[in-house]
């Protein structure tokens, strides 16, 4: 039975690439009979060089002769010739096809691998990301892909000449003399003894190597992502030094494997002199003994170098196979890594948007719950507000109305529908969400603006962004829609990057908004304007809104009060405050302690 993929895992690396990607087998195969070819044609014109010998020194009882049934030498040498250059023609061709077949299989490999791979990581948890390192996950994605790429490219072509070399040769030394080939193939075994050997030194090697890698790659997008403080903080010597350790680290798991991979060439070496000085030596005896024809001897010296010093070139490969293997694991591992928030299969053919909690106790990794027991109604097409102070749970209650998050007990529910159940389109894809944090990506404003809806039209875009309180941004640009904003949208400003992202959200004419601290960095005025247009556009959507400025939120359906993660209040904003709890509270102090 064919193992499935998810049957060989990352203790087989290459040959769960093999199950993996059993739709290449054909090419492999093809590439594979060029590369036999091309190698057949290679060892050709020694033999060659051995029939001319022959030809010059016996004469008439040449193997030549009697196989063509030619008797002049010179046409024997003239054959020969013809014979040189169609072989040399093959080998060519061969030679061609075969590099264009392995290295392009190489390229569709990794290309599918690395594609793989980017989508297995953009379906893994939010959660899961957020524990590790960005620039870790990207040192598989790219770093140990690459590698993989390299020894594919190189590696295994390289192997496969080799094994075919001491096929071939091994073929023509058991026609001519199994005793020289005895001999010839002495080195072999000690060859590959020593490469197991050294396979099992070097596997850890390497893999510390790749961890180098994942660090420095970890360590380096943290630190460019943190440029503005480091340079706020004029800690650019100390995270030089931060920086130089990382990469010393990954400079000595390097130099580490180097020293290990490289003392495996002399013993290559010392192993190939053998067999080829017992070739020489024995077989220039047999030669003045007269067991062994002259012609035959010279074929089997230049044999016995072509058998042995291609060998030399096992220790690189096994070089580059031990990297590349390091980074199937990692790669491999990657893709086992399980995806905990999977999507439920229903379908809702049409979203009202009715949310609710129930009993939901939440919190992070092995973290303590954030979340307990939170109970909450929002009836769909109204605007409700989550308030409360930093640290309270807010974003955390809105993760798990997006469902970044599963709650450890309890239930989040869409118009009574269990959201563990929905499919992402039903679920998702009837919400607007705007983060905290903006993220922008790098392209133009009308394309950001479009993402959710890639299809919509111009006079569409401008009219969210209308509803966003953006369109006033946007004219002012120089280009308008045009103008390209870069991966962080770092050429508008928290306010402006706000207002864009909340164009995004409704661009999708979402059933509900999700909107967290979507207002916190634009100023007052702004603020205003966006409420009035929030107003009109949230008519008949259900909103749920985390803000801190109260004013914000003033006119919700509904505020519901957070403190250490339970609910400990909910009303309007009249009845909060006339309540004079905690709510009431923070809106004294906010407004300085003016009344309603
Ligand atoms: N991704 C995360 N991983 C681990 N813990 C988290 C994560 N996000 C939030 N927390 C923790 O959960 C608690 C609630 O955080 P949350 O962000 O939900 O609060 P918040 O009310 O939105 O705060 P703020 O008003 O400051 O945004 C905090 O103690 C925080 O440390």
């Amino acid at each position: 039975m064919t193992p499935t993929v998810e049957a060989v895992g990352p203790d087989q690396p290459l040959r769960a690439l093999w199950v993996r990607y059993r739709a290449y087998r054909g090419r492999f195969v093809a590439a594979l009979a060029m590369s036999t070819l091309n190698k057949v044609a290679d060892i050709m014109p020694e033999l060659l060089i051995g029939a001319a010998v022959d030809v010059v020194v016996r004469g008439d009882d040449s193997f030549v002769g009697d196989l063509l049934g030619v008797e002049s030498r010179y046409t024997q040498l003239v054959w020969l010739a013809v014979i040189n250059v169609v072989v040399w023609i093959v080998e060519s061709a061969s030679e061609y096809a075969a590099a264009v077949l392995f290295r392009g299989l190489a390229q569709s490999v990794q290309h599918d691998l690395r594609v793989d791979a980017y989508d297995h990581a953009q379906r893994l948890d939010l959660g899961w990301h957020e524990r590790r390192p960005q620039g870790a996950t990207l040192a598989v994605v790219n770093d140990d892909i690459n590698q993989l790429e390299r020894f594919l490219d190189v590696g295994v072509p390289a192997i496969l000449q080799t094994a075919l070399n001491v096929v071939l040769v091994g073929a023509v030394f058991a026609i001519a003399s199994w005793q020289l080939m005895v001999l010839a193939f002495l080195p072999i075994p000690a060859i590959i003894a020593g490469a197991l050997v050294f396979q099992r030194r070097l596997e850890p090697l390497y893999a510390r190597v790749r961890e180098g890698v994942a660090d420095l790659s970890g360590a380096l997008s943290a630190n460019l992502a943190g440029l503005a403080t480091i340079k706020a903080f004029t800690a650019e010597p100390r995270e030089r030094r931060r920086i130089a350790a990382v990469s010393n680290a990954y400079r000595e798991a390097n130099v580490a494997a180097i020293r290990s991979s490289a003392a495996f060439v002399p013993l290559v070496r010392m192993a190939i002199l053998v067999g080829f000085t017992a070739t020489l030596l024995l077989g220039g005896w047999a030669v003045l003994d007269g067991t062994l024809a002259v012609g035959l001897y010279s074929v089997l010296v230049f044999m016995t170098q072509r058998l042995l010093w291609p060998l030399t070139d096992v220790a690189e490969v096994l070089d580059l196979y031990q990297r590349g293997r390091a980074s199937v694991v990692r790669v491999l591992r990657l893709l086992q890594e399980e995806v905990q928030v999977t999507p439920g299969e229903r379908e809702l053919a049409e979203v009202g948007g009715a949310i609710e909690l129930r009993g939901v106790r939440a919190g992070y990794a092995d973290g303590p719950d954030v979340l307990h027991a939170v109970d909450l109604v929002i009836p769909a097409g109204e605007t409700h507000a989550i308030v409360g102070a930093t640290g309270s749970g807010k974003s955390t209650l809105l993760r798990h109305v997006l469902r970044f998050d599963d709650p450890r007990h309890g239930q989040v529910l869409l118009d009574g529908h269990d959201v563990r159940d929905l499919d992402w389109d039903s679920l998702r894809g009837s919400m607007g969400y705007v983060a905290q944090d903006v993220y922008l990506f790098a392209g133009t404003i009308g394309e950001n603006i479009a993402y959710g809806r890639p299809d919509a039209t111009p006079a569409q875009i401008r009219a969210a962004a209308e509803a966003a309180a953006a369109l006033d941004v946007i004219d002012a640009l120089p280009e308008g829609l045009d103008t390209w904003v870069g991966e962080r949208g770092v050429t508008l400003s928290g306010g402006q990057r706000q207002r864009i992202a909340l164009a995004r959200a409704l661009l999708r004419e979402p059933s509900v908004l999700v909107l967290d601290e979507a207002t916190s960095a634009v100023d007052n005025e702004t603020e205003a304007a966006i409420q009035r247009s929030l107003r009109t556009a949230t008519r008949g959507r259900t909103a749920v809104v985390v803000a801190h400025r109260l004013s914000t939120v003033r006119h919700a359906h509904r505020i519901w009060v957070l403190d250490a993660g339970r609910v400990v209040e909910a009303g309007t904003h009249d009845e909060l405050v006339e309540r004079g709890g905690a709510y009431a509270a923070l809106w004294t102090v906010q407004t300085g302690g003016a009344a309603l």
